[in-house]
């Protein structure tokens, strides 16, 4: 018998494992995900709040929520939490990002590679202050969609600043 409270199954994810999007929010925060594979993402944040952040291998929980419907939820070095819920077939998403008031005070010490940083994140996030938290829920648009098959290192591979122009700014 089929229980719809069941965790997603990796057979159900084969239409979203290996997607790459670029993504703009409606407060004009651009982002780019790529979903490596049924537990990892990574990322590259373009402009916004911490534009110039990027990471890679970041662990998620990730779900089919229906045709088309998938959500990532994952949880930061630095106490972020984030859902980002993606609406294939409409070419949206909603994203919500629960930031530590540390980050809201003071952005740019998580704009880096946090790969090469995780310490010192994990360091910033027990420091503090974590409260009150600073919550952001934006819809998005998908301006550019392909697909570059699971766990492939070429995709988010280096800083955002150092990618070729117009890099961001494709649409398809
Ligand atoms: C804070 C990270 C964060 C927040 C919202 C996103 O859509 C995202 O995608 C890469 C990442």
């Amino acid at each position: 018998m089929s229980d719809p409270f069941e965790s997603t199954k990796p057979q159900e994810l084969v239409g979203f494992i290996g997607k790459h999007f670029i993504y703009t929010y409606a407060n004009g925060w651009q982002y780019e995900l790529y979903v490596k594979n049924d537990r990892t993402i990574d990322y590259r944040i373009h402009t916004g709040m911490v534009g110039g952040r990027w990471v890679r291998d970041q662990v998620a929980h990730i779900v089919r929520l229906g045709e088309g419907v998938y959500k990532i939820s994952w949880d930061e070095p630095t106490g972020t939490s984030v859902s980002v819920a993606f609406n294939l077939i409409e070419r949206k998403l909603h994203g919500v990002i629960f930031f530590p008031q540390w980050i809201s005070q003071a952005p740019k010490k998580t704009v880096c590679f946090q790969n090469e940083h995780i310490e010192r994140m994990q360091a910033f996030r027990d420091a503090g202050p974590t409260y009150p938290k600073l919550v952001i829920d934006e819809f998005a648009e998908l301006t550019y969609l392909e697909d570059c098959g699971a766990d492939n290192e070429q995709v988010i591979n280096c800083a955002p600043a150092d990618l070729p122009e117009g890099y961001a700014a494709r649409r398809n």
